[in-house]
């Protein structure tokens, strides 16, 4: 690297017009102009160099140093520059701050080339298209989706993991774009570049909330030419090789084509090659899932906890994987429960039988595979390195056996492991060809041979023999000339700067031959060469050559053979995951001591001696005693719980183990109880914590409010609710109005299955006007010392008092700050006992300001007055009737008629 480490202003985009730039700056602006949006690592020698605007961003990102090479166009020409050996590195790191880079190669030839050598961008790295195994986290794939904006806002979604193959297509509104988002949490998102500003930075927005641990999702903006419905529809059925999308249920989703279209696009322009591997399609429908909004992700701390840790999550308790694939589709089932209870019941019964066998036989046969799922998409894309190809042989073969071990198994008892075991079985033409064409351990790389194994090539055996018999030749040549010319220390050998030669020392120099050449000079000897050194020289070097470059053409055709076997190895991935995630799940319920729950028709969820597995875990870690069961039961006639009790009482640890009872029990997994049979659920909503969202600048009582219209309008009878506190982000009478309204609505209007955790004691009297509703509490006791003694058990009835300030003394609040607090307390009681009769919270809600010739003008109304007049005990039958005509003619006219033609 030429760098001279003088200071850069700032800015230092070129403006000077092309002509004026050196030759390789020209060279660099011209594949500069192609990728304005992108870094571009431009190739020289050991290092990927950034110029002007490129430079001073990535120092900025990278913390690289800033410095100028020479002048170009009459200006230094600010640089910045990364080692090639440790590129990987630079690129993670970019690519979590949601940024893409062009990698731009020498692909000329160095010696022949007159001017700068020909460069190429040969990849461009972006968030959502990495297939690197370096860039990629192992429990994660990169999704990239792409999003169309149609008329009146429908939307079309278009996403895929280029590392798993199935391209997914939706439709949304705009406004249910955020909990897409949140559920896919894609790496990039493309949009087309005419989106109204507003309608971006509200996508923007949106992005911003989604990233954790500092990763950032990118928005790239495509030409909008590129969301072409008519276009997308095309390519996915090349893509598909069918005629019609009829068979996925796709033809219509014109919203969604126009996405895919521009999916497609930029995956292959991204991945510089088709997207060979990518051959299902998969129409996601919202309403096959079981509705996880993206406050019940975060609350119930599915796959991160509130901090935006991994752990102790759910995913964390329950990934005990034997491979990345399975931890990768163990997320995507726990993110996707499907309302069909079918598939579910399909893995309970395999995981039955899992039991039995005992899962470690089949973790035993999953551990140490290499990553299938990842290998085929690199195989698609002929990025796959010469090791990783030689790795998926001994996997390969370990999964055929394992497909033979499986025919002794009692499949009749679970179809699922019976359709997954032919995926298992892949051609075995294909660990044939690969262990017949690579070393079994071959380099990593192609470009340094060693790849090939011996007896697949003719030409390369013999162009290595060449190699091989080199050091017969030169041990003979060298006794030969010891012989010829009487030096006995006279010794032949090579160096890779000057190639072959004959060493003589000094004190021998009289004795060497006049046929020798001199080559070099050295302190104390002489090297020389021969014309038959010579010739041997120019043969094997060449041979050497000439090996690589054969290696190299046969690793290519090699991968060319291998596409046909392509959508096998993806099958097989497959197969291998869902595998690993119904062991893992078989040895997590016999460890943590779970049952099979049971789905039932009739509404309703009802759970024996539940536990949150995730507390119960880890009181178990830190020896904190027993996790105290609690039975729930929500049915028809029970449909609102009323939870109260003091602080650390354990409502909130209740009310999410009744919502991960029942995520568990619907991805087909064990769950922690006794007991557990569910009614059909469509949503798990949640309302829980006060956390702020500083990011949408929304205080903790707004968005607490926001999520709760949002629960009012979603949720529906078949819905499980968490209410957690609702209302003490404001007020007293704020929070207590608003928390019965909201009670109220949910059991008569929403009718959904309800927790409702509350500090408002006046909730407890909810219960008497509502049929449906209960009151239950945790249980504590006030021991020795006045100190709380929590017992974590449930019982009926509202909590008797609420222990606030023996739970602050507890925590280590003052005792003179205690003791002020009892005596407050103390006082505040009396005054509310002595109140005036308290107003009624739960009586049906008034109906709105009556207009003036609305009902209040009804108590005027004729019909009500000849109603107040009659005595029903003094009417014949025949005079009712005719009251019941009289009373119709009253209604007005149109009715009068009515009543006439009866
Ligand atoms: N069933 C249980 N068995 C054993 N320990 C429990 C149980 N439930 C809760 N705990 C323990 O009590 C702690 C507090 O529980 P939780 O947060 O659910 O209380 P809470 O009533 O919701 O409190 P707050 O009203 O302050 O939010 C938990 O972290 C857990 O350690």
């Amino acid at each position: 690297m030429t760098t001279s480490p003088a200071p850069v202003a700032p800015g230092g985009a070129p403006q000077a017009p092309l002509e004026a730039h050196t030759p390789m700056m020209q060279q660099y602006l011209r594949i500069k102009a192609q990728h304005p949006h992108t870094l571009v690592f431009y190739r020289m020698g050991d290092f990927y160099e950034l110029f002007y605007d490129d430079a001073h961003k990535a120092a900025r990102l990278l913390d690289i140093t800033l410095t100028t090479r020479g002048q170009s166009a009459g200006a230094p020409i600010p640089m910045a520059g990364v080692p090639v050996h440790s590129v990987e590195s630079y690129l993670a790191r970019l690519v979590r701050l949601g940024e893409s880079v062009a990698i731009c190669e020498q692909v000329g030839d160095v010696a022949s080339a007159k001017g700068p050598v020909e460069r190429q961008v040969v990849r461009i790295v972006t968030p959502g298209t990495l297939t690197e195994a370096e860039l990629l986290a192992d429990k994660a794939d990169a999704v990239l989706l792409a999003l169309h904006r149609g008329v009146r806002g429908h939307c079309g979604l278009a996403w895929l993991a280029v590392t798993e193959g199935t391209l997914q297509l939706a439709e949304c509104a705009w406004e249910e774009l955020r909990g897409w988002l949140a559920r896919l949490a894609p790496q990039e998102v493309l949009v087309s570049a005419e989106l109204p500003a507003p309608l971006e930075a509200q996508l923007r927005g949106w992005l911003d909330g989604l990233g954790s641990g500092g990763a950032r999702t990118a928005l790239t903006l495509r030409p909008a030419w590129h969301f072409d419905a008519a276009l997308g529809q095309r390519r996915l059925c090349e893509q598909l090789q069918v005629a019609s999308l009829a068979g996925w249920g796709a033809q219509e989703l014109a919203a969604a084509h126009a996405a895919a279209a521009a999916l497609l696009d930029y995956g292959e322009h991204a991945l510089g090659r088709r997207l060979a591997h990518v051959r299902t399609l998969r129409v996601v429908r919202p309403q096959q899932w079981i509705d996880l909004p993206p406050a019940t992700r975060r609350n119930l701390e599915l796959t991160q906890t509130l901090r935006g840790e991994p752990a102790p999550t759910l995913l964390s308790l329950l990934d005990t994987c034997a491979t990345a694939m399975g931890s990768r589709l163990l997320r995507r089932w726990l993110l996707e429960p499907a309302r069909d209870r079918a598939p579910a019941q399909a893995r309970l019964q395999a995981i039955g039988v899992l039991r039995t066998l005992g899962p470690e036989t089949l973790r035993g046969a999953l551990r140490g595979l290499a990553d299938v799922e990842r290998l085929a998409a690199r195989v698609a894309l002929k990025q796959v390195r010469p090791r990783e190809l030689a790795a998926l042989v001994p996997t390969l073969q370990r999964a055929a056996q394992l497909a033979a071990d499986m025919q002794d198994w009692p499949l009749a008892q679970a179809p699922l492991l019976e359709e997954l075991r032919p995926a298992l079985q892949v051609p075995a033409e294909l660990p044939a060809l690969l262990a017949r064409a690579l070393l079994p351990q071959p380099a990593a790389q192609i470009r340094d041979g060693g790849v090939i194994a011996p007896g697949f090539d003719a030409e390369l055996d013999e162009l290595r023999a060449i190699q091989g018999g080199a050091d017969q030749f030169l041990l003979d040549l060298e006794a030969r000339e010891r012989a010829r010319t009487g030096i006995a220390n006279l010794r032949v050998q090579y160096n890779r700067v000057h190639g072959f030669y004959i060493e003589v020392t000094q004190g021998q120099l009289d004795k060497v031959p006049a046929d020798y050449r001199r080559r070099q000079t050295l302190k104390n000897a002489e090297r020389f060469i021969t014309p038959e050194l010579k010739a041997f020289e120019d043969k094997a070097l060449s041979a050497q050559e000439r090996a690589l470059a054969r290696e190299k053409w046969l690793y290519e055709r090699l991968l060319d053979d291998l596409q046909p076997f392509v959508p096998a190895v993806g099958n097989l991935a497959r197969a291998l995951a869902t595998l690993d995630v119904l062991a893992a799940l078989a040895e997590r319920s016999l460890t943590l001591n779970w049952c099979a729950p049971t789905f039932s028709t009739q509404p309703g969820i009802e759970i024996r001696a539940g536990r949150h597995p995730v507390v119960e875990a880890r009181l178990q870690e830190t020896g904190a005693g027993p996790f105290i069961p609690n039975d729930t039961v929500l049915d028809a006639r029970t449909r609102l719980q009323i939870i109260t009790g003091p602080n650390m009482g354990g409502k909130s640890t209740y009310m999410r183990q009744v919502a991960l009872i029942v995520l568990l029990a619907s991805i087909g997994s064990y769950v922690p109880a006794d007991a557990c049979r569910l009614g059909s659920i469509d949503a798990i909503h949640t309302r829980i914590g006060a956390a702020d969202d500083l990011a949408n600048a929304q205080s903790t009582f707004m968005l607490e409010m926001t999520e709760a219209a949002q629960i009012l309008h979603g949720a529906t009878e078949h819905s499980l609710v968490l209410m957690d506190e609702i209302g003490r982000g404001t007020s007293t009478y704020d929070g207590l109005a608003l928390a019965s309204a909201i009670a109220t609505h949910l059991h008569d209007r929403v009718r959904a299955f309800t927790l409702f955790a509350t500090h408002y004691f006046e909730l407890t009297q909810l219960p008497a006007r509502c049929p449906a509703a209960v009151n239950l509490h945790v249980s504590a006791v006030e021991g020795k010392g006045r100190d709380i003694v929590f017992l974590h058990r449930l019982e009926p009835g509202p909590a008797s008092r609420s222990y606030g300030v023996q739970v602050a003394r507890l925590a280590g609040i003052p005792a003179s700050v205690v003791q002020h607090a009892r005596q407050l307390l103390a006082q505040l009681e009396q005054a509310g006992a002595a109140a005036q009769p308290q107003l009624d919270l739960f009586a049906a809600p008034t109906e709105p300001e009556p207009a003036p010739d609305g009902p209040a003008a009804a108590e005027e109304h004729p019909v009500l007055q000849r109603l107040a007049e009659l005595d029903p005990d003094a009417l014949s039958p025949r005079q009712a009737l005719e009251e019941l005509y009289r009373l119709r003619a009253l209604l007005g006219p149109g009715n009068e008629a009515a009543t006439r033609v009866r």
